[in-house]
């Protein structure tokens, strides 16, 4: 299954000089999704997590069912003022804008292995500050899943030292 076939690119989206790589083109496409969904769970599974972290709001599509597959729990880190209860808060730069994240101070429990999931990862600041605020927490990162990966923006450069999975590169 070519997954790249299925995500459709949009020039100049949010802004001039930016590729968009628009997933809602294999999302739609039911064996697409099903054939992403188990190739990432089949990846992810030796790195053995207790929980996926996926980042609002495009992670939230890929973690939750990871999660589902992979017997773990699903923690949300979202964009500011959305947690209702006392949140870790970490700013952050994206390839177009900066911005910032929060998590919840009780949703990882110190000890427990967690994995970073997200749609793509271009700079890696969403991803880096992400892992910024589990360390807060205690958990232990054990690794990062990744639909795709924009390689030439070096993202992992900007991660920590633990194994990074990206099923497509561009
Ligand atoms: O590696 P980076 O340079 O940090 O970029 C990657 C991030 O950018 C996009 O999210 P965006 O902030 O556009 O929000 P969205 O998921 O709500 O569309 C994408 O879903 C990643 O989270
Ligand atoms: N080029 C891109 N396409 C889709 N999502 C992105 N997030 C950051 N850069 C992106």
């Amino acid at each position: 299954m070519d997954i790249k076939a299925l995500i459709r690119d949009i020039p100049d989206f949010p802004q001039p000089g930016i590729i968009f790589r628009d997933i809602t083109t294999l999302l739609r496409d039911p064996q697409g999704l099903k054939y992403t969904l188990d190739l990432l769970s089949e990846q992810c599974a030796p790195l053995r997590p207790d929980y996926i972290v996926g980042m609002e709001s495009r992670g939230f599509i890929f973690a939750t069912p990871l999660a589902y597959q992979l017997n773990a729990g699903f923690v949300p880190v979202r964009k500011p003022g959305k947690l209702p209860a006392a949140a870790y808060s970490q700013e952050y730069a994206l390839e177009y804008g900066t911005d910032r994240l929060e998590l919840h101070k009780d949703a990882i429990p110190a000890g427990s292995r967690v994995l970073i999931t997200d749609d793509v990862i271009a700079t890696g600041g969403t991803a880096a500050a992400t892992a910024k605020l589990i360390q807060q927490t205690g958990g232990e990162l054990v690794g990062f899943a990744f639909l795709s990966e924009l390689t030439f923006l070096k993202g992992r450069q900007a991660l920590p030292d633990v194994p990074v999975i990206s099923l497509i590169e561009y």
